[in-house]
């Protein structure tokens, strides 16, 4: 008899300008799935850029290529039952839209910050250089980000601590909480 096929994972798509905290919260609950022995991925904007859209910018048909190209690898990996956790501005409403409605199990975390406290964080100084005119296209200073209207979890994270947020996520994955000594 062949062996019966995992159950489809999950994905957990976390949009949001740079600096509001993407990348901290989906690798803190890349951690705690792991820790759970639940297969899971990060698919992280940095990281996704520097190999599968190696050679993308930042104009609206580049960043949608780049959502999409993302949304094609985590349903790939979901249908083999892993839990997929993408950490991507991907600015525009209509494209994410589209992709999350085509994946099976997805939900929307939009992680939230006033564009006055994360230029405040300036957490890889590009908005120095945005709000300077040295980097064009900049998300939050000259390029659009079109807030998500009905995400599954809404965090702000200027008021929310990361381990507030990472509790309301640890729910929303449908994982034990963890019991801290
Ligand atoms: N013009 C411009 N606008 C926004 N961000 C910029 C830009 N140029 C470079 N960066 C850096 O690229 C990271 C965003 O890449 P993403 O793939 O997440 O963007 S997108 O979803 O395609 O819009 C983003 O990373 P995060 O800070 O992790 O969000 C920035 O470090
Ligand atoms: N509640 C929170 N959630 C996530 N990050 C937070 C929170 N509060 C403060 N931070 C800080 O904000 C910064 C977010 O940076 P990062 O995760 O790289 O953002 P992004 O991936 O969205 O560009 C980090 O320095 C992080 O420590």
């Amino acid at each position: 008899m062949a062996p019966a096929a995992p159950a489809a994972g999950r994905v957990i798509w976390f949009t949001g300008l740079s600096g509001a905290g993407k990348s901290t919260l989906a690798s803190a609950l890349y951690e705690r799935l792991s820790a759970q022995g639940v297969a899971a991925e990060l698919l992280d904007g940095d990281a996704v850029r520097e190999n599968l859209s190696k050679g993308l910018g930042f104009s609206k048909a580049d960043r949608d290529t780049n959502v999409r190209r993302i949304a094609f690898v985590a349903g790939l990996l979901a249908r083999h039952g892993v839990t997929v956790l993408v950490s991507a501005i991907s600015p525009y409403r209509d494209t994410r839209d589209a992709v999350l409605a085509e994946l099976p199990n997805a939900s929307e975390v939009f992680v939230d910050a006033p564009l006055t406290v994360v230029t405040e964080r300036d957490v890889k100084g590009l908005y120095l250089k945005a709000i300077a005119g040295e980097i064009a296209h900049f998300t939050g200073v000259s390029d659009p980000y079109e807030a998500p209207l009905t995400p599954a979890l809404h965090l702000r994270t200027d008021l929310l601590s990361v381990d507030e947020c990472l509790q309301q996520l640890t729910t929303l994955a449908g994982l034990r909480e963890q019991v801290t000594a």
